[in-house]
């Protein structure tokens, strides 16, 4: 059954379609890695999922119902997102961004504290991105890469099950980009994340859209999608994929343009 269903979406800013005619299916409970070159159209994409731009054309439908019918309390029930572009310079503690995520369930910061339980959501995320022991750091002290990690800690606080990521990987050391990954994946949930890594998108996504010029051009299972014709025609480079027991690598050789 599909999670998230999107109908013939289109999206444009002047005469430049950046969207064009989408139409993709999200199973439920699968990683779905988003995969395109630069300007292809992923995150405004994303952006029409979790309603920041509306579409001017098509119909984007969670559990079978209209996005557009969801109050934004509801949706961020339904939710998470982590966005490509993060403010970073919150003049909040770590533990309190990470609370933030928490408000669609009550009005934390109108009764001004949060309830017994919303503290152990947000210890356990904190723990589960390796930042227990930085609850009481200012946020905007923190490095990019553990200020993603807390935001991802904020999404998940949600206790949505579903989440959209764009470039969850940004400013991670690989060591953070496999743990994130793999805690992701054993959470279960849908998820849907554009991801510009195709070795990562090869090793963690179930499923994966393959976007060029805002349309879709290729969906289904990783090593399907992501051949050495599509990395030569549509990311310009030559590489060769390499089976290696259970593990498939993408083998870069030379970029042209
Ligand atoms: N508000 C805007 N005004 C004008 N052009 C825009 C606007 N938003 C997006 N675009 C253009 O639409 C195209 C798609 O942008 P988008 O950010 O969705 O691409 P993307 O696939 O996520 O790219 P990247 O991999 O670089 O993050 C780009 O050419 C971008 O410049």
């Amino acid at each position: 059954m599909n999670k998230v269903r999107i109908n013939d979406l289109t999206f444009s800013i002047g005469s430049k379609v950046i969207c064009d005619g989408i139409t993709v299916n999200f199973k439920r409970d699968s990683f779905t890695g988003i995969i395109g070159p630069n300007g292809s159209g992923k995150s405004t994409l994303l952006k029409q999922i979790y309603r920041v731009i509306e579409p001017n054309q098509g119909k984007i439908f969670i559990d079978d119902c209209n996005i557009r019918d969801f109050d934004s309390k509801k949706l961020a029930k339904i939710m998470a997102v982590l966005p490509q572009e993060n403010q970073s310079d919150f003049d909040y503690t770590v533990g309190d961004i990470v609370l933030m995520g928490r408000f669609p369930y009550h009005s934390i910061f109108g009764s001004g504290c949060p309830h017994e339980e919303d503290n152990l959501i947000m210890k356990e995320y904190l723990d589960l991105v390796g930042l227990k022991d930085r609850e009481h750091r200012f946020f905007k002290t923190l490095s990019g890469g553990e200020k993603q990690r807390v935001l991802l800690a904020r999404a998940l606080a949600q206790k949505s099950n579903l989440i959209v990521l764009d470039e969850v990987t940004n400013h991670l050391d690989i060591g953070y980009q496999y743990k994130i990954l793999e805690i992701l994946r054993k959470l279960g949930l849908t998820i849907i994340a554009a991801i510009h890594d195709l070795n990562l998108a090869m090793k963690f996504c179930d499923e994966i859209i393959l976007i060029d010029g805002g349309k879709v051009i290729d969906t289904g299972k990783p090593r399907d999608v992501i051949t050495e014709t599509v990395l030569r025609d549509i990311f310009r480079v030559n590489a060769r994929i390499v089976e290696d027991g259970d593990t498939t690598v993408i083998d870069y050789i030379s970029s042209y343009y």
